[in-house]
């Protein structure tokens, strides 16, 4: 096959160019049942030509249903994803995905999904623990990666994201590289650390977010690399929604509260390294800081999106590392502009040190996540809208959430229904679906206000939330709910954290009747 010369270019190991092939020729390699392991973090870095065959393939033939894989990706892909739960060719799927068709098939129950801490998950399948049931005694039968260039080694230079890819590899029979050459190089921006299991596996040694001590592409035996393939797509990442005076008034009052513990000592002037969950909020967040008066900050993250650019140029950002930079296309092309100051500044590892619960604790990260909803306690519930239809997984939430020094929730006090501006209460009496305990938060805000619950108990703890956070629709009820279930509770010698059992999900049971969670009484 004649090999283009912006591939010859990208790729330095000359063996691997007579592996490169027209994608249809991979076609018989791929059966119904199989275990696969993509590249790719949150839409970024994950490999197109393949899966783009693979999906026309099963269309053209009318074979949905009939040629389903066993999927993991480090966390979500990118629109090739979406087009594979469409037509039915996802079995099983870990550990977090993004996009309506695939969470469509999850709660249709077309695909056996699990979630799984995004720090565990990889290591977790190297263990075999996901394909105890396989009888050949393999893991992946393939990993399709995406690089940006191959180094003189064989080795695998990522683009945009890390995530998964190492463990992948190091546990797949066969590797198949998609080298992207409409995309520059990511060369000298990656420190990653190889797996290595216990009993024998080293501390990460990094007590600061700019060190680094891992290699800078993913080493491969080139005998296990069957077929490189050229993709010329870059990456689409849809453009974030503006921020609006919701996600700027929770950005401010976070400010205003880390301002507050700069005053009381709390937390140095430059803070503590931040992390940021994904989407609007997460994003005003970080435009929050920018017009901020705090100066030199770190970012110890999963996943950096375009407001980090802004950080990064104002002067505000010394140094950020995450797994994956998500950004869209006009980010790509304002961070590819300025290669040279952004590459210095930014490190991209493994998913499995960016989520590291000891790394996170030793730094003494700040951690700022969107729940769907918290409840008067501050249990948080980041996955299953009332208790059941799952959105996009748990992600790292948990392994930030669980291990930060400061681990905080922003949210809107409510999200609308179709039947009600207000119909959905972010604070609830009991969260229908638990992922973040009331061991593991510390400050709930929402565009009402602050509850910062340190140190407090539990029926504290609900006077501050529901008096700082909930909207003032639900104030009212809430405090209702509150004081009728101490009444109970103080009878029953049960006050520490009191509930109504029969009446602690009517919220979510009024929201599905009446599209409303404004219950009319707890009686
Ligand atoms: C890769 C990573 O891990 S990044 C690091 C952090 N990761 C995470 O926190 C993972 C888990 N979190 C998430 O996926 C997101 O933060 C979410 C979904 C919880 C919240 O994100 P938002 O952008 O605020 O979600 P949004 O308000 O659009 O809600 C999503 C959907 O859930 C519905 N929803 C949200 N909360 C509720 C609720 N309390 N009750 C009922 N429905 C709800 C919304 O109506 C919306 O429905 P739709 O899909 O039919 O439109």
């Amino acid at each position: 096959m004649t090999v283009s010369s912006l591939l010859k270019n990208h790729v330095r190991y000359a063996p691997y160019l007579s592996k490169v092939v027209n994608p249809q020729e991979l076609l018989p390699l791929f059966k119904d049942g199989q275990y696969i392991g993509w590249s790719g973090f949150t839409g970024v870095g994950a490999p197109k030509v393949i899966p783009q065959m693979l999906a026309d393939h099963v269309e053209q033939n009318e074979l949905q249903g009939k040629m389903k894989f066993n999927l993991f990706v480090g966390a979500s892909a990118g629109p090739e994803e979406s087009r594979w739960a469409e037509l039915d060719m996802i079995a099983r799927r870990a550990p977090h995905q993004v996009g309506k068709p695939i969470a469509r098939a999850i709660n249709e129950g077309r695909i056996q999904f699990f979630d799984k801490h995004l720090s565990m998950f990889p290591q977790d399948l190297t263990y075999g623990f996901y394909t105890k049931d396989r009888t050949d005694g393999k893991i992946l039968d393939y990993t399709i990666i995406e690089a940006t260039a191959i180094k003189e080694d064989g080795s695998i230079v990522p683009g945009p994201s890390v995530g998964g890819s190492p463990e992948f590899i190091s546990v797949s029979d066969k590797v198949i590289i998609e080298v992207n050459t409409a995309t520059p190089s990511f060369e000298g921006i990656h420190d990653i650390d190889m797996p290595l299991n216990p009993p024998f596996r080293q501390p990460y040694p990094y007590t600061r977010v700019d060190e680094k001590c891992g290699v800078h592409s993913i080493p491969v035996d080139p005998e296990r690399v069957i077929a490189l393939v050229e993709s010329t797509t870059r990456d689409k990442v849809p453009p974030n929604t503006p921020s609006d005076d919701m996600s700027r008034a929770i950005a401010s009052h976070l400010v205003e509260f880390l301002e507050n513990e700069v005053r009381h000592g709390r937390l140095p002037e430059n803070l503590h390294p931040l992390q940021s969950g994904i989407g609007n909020i997460a994003n005003a967040v970080i435009e929050g800081l920018t017009d901020s008066s705090f100066k030199h900050l770190t970012v110890w993250t999963e996943v950096l999106q375009d407001s980090f650019l802004d950080l990064f140029e104002n002067g505000s950002l010394d140094y950020a590392t995450a797994t994956s930079i998500r950004l869209t296309e006009a980010g790509f092309e304002r961070f590819f502009d300025n290669w040279d100051t952004f590459s210095k500044k930014l490190c991209l590892r493994s998913q499995v040190v960016s989520n590291n619960p000891e790394m996170i604790r030793r730094l003494g990260v700040i951690a700022m996540n969107t729940p769907v909803e918290v409840d008067i306690y501050a249990h948080a519930n980041s996955t299953n809208v009332s208790g059941s239809r799952m959105l996009n997984g748990l992600g790292g939430s948990a392994d930030f959430l669980r291990n930060a020094k400061l681990s905080i929730m922003h949210a809107p006090s409510a999200r609308p229904t179709k039947k009600d501006p207000t119909g959905i209460s972010t604070i609830v009496p009991m969260a229908s679906h638990v992922d973040q305990t009331e061991h593991d938060l510390d400050v709930i805000v929402t565009d009402q206000g602050l509850a910062d619950v340190r140190g407090m108990s539990p029926r504290e703890r609900a006077r501050e939330i529901i008096k700082n956070c909930a909207h003032p629709d639900y104030q009212p009820i809430l405090m209702d709910y509150l004081e009728k279930s101490e009444f109970y509770a103080r009878k029953n010698k049960c006050l520490h954290e009191p509930h109504m059992l029969k009446h602690a999900h009517k919220f979510h049971v009024n929201l599905a009747e009446k599209g409303t969670m404004k219950v009319d009484s707890w009686d």
